[in-house]
């Protein structure tokens, strides 16, 4: 029996659209509601989120029963933390600032065993495994585990085509806000000339034959990357949805019950 099929991996690969959502809320009652919702992914953070392994793991638990795949970034791309998601069952990893191929390269070995990689083998107690219910899943894990990278500063962007040579990197997401940032446009992520760098990067990774990704509730930039040939596009951030809404109902309630 071998790893549990990634159809988010799959489809990026065949250039399929993935639309996908940020949830920072970090709690599996909430994924379970977001995982409702219809989108084809969910991205776990565990960079800007109050997430830890354990609720990490409840997460993944409760999107396993849905259809909507599950995402993981991890704060940072190091191998003790790759190996402990993967064991969890994370499939799909989301590794933020990669800023050279040679961290590209040490990404692909930390998600891959010996003797082409150095992903630590402890799959007998491992949820990725089922626990050793899945009897092949040390020779076949690694077909199943999607790596994405992220590029989101101009370190990164200045090395972009040697992180797309980079064999075992399936795509490359360009974050927004911190290239803004260390563009000079914090805050400013709809700034022209941040566009205009994200825009030639979808350019650069399609071009490549790797999956192009990004986050972004601009609409014009969501079309305008769609229309590159990005395929795992996240519209929307839970955080950002509820507290929006509940503030939008807590002025309407007033103004309705106190006129104001
Ligand atoms: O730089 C970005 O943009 C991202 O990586 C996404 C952000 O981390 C996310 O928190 C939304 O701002």
């Amino acid at each position: 029996m071998p790893a549990p099929h990634n159809s988010f991996k799959h489809a990026i690969a065949n250039g399929e659209l993935q639309i996908g959502c940020w949830m920072g809320l970090a709690d599996p009652y909430i994924a379970e509601i977001s995982a409702g919702a219809g989108f084809d992914w969910l991205l776990i953070d565990g960079e800007h989120a109050p997430n830890d392994l354990r609720s990490i793991v409840a997460q993944l638990q409760v999107l396993a029963a849905r259809d909507s795949h599950a995402v993981v970034r991890p704060p940072i791309g190091e191998t003790w933390i790759i190996k402990q998601l993967l064991d969890a069952g994370a499939q799909t990893l989301l590794v933020p600032m990669v800023e050279s191929a040679a961290q590209a390269q040490d990404l692909v070995d930390a998600v891959t065993y010996p003797p082409h990689g150095v992903r630590g083998v402890g799959s007998a107690l491992a949820r990725a495994s089922d626990f050793s219910g899945i009897g092949d899943y040390l020779t076949t894990a690694r077909n199943e585990i999607c790596l994405l990278a992220q590029v989101e500063n101009q370190k990164g962007m200045s090395e972009l085509d040697r992180i797309l040579e980079v064999d075992g990197i399936d795509g490359v997401f360009i974050g927004p806000s911190d290239l803004a940032a260390d563009m000079g446009f914090i805050g400013q992520a709809g700034a022209a000339e941040v566009q205009a760098a994200v825009l030639g990067a979808m350019e650069k990774i399609v071009a490549s034959g790797k999956a192009a990704g990004i986050l972004t509730l601009d609409k014009d930039l969501q079309n305008d990357c769609r229309e590159i040939g990005a395929t795992f596009i996240a519209t929307e951030i839970d955080v950002t949805l509820f507290a929006r809404n509940m503030r939008s109902a807590s002025n309407e309630a007033r103004q309705n019950l106190q006129g104001e």
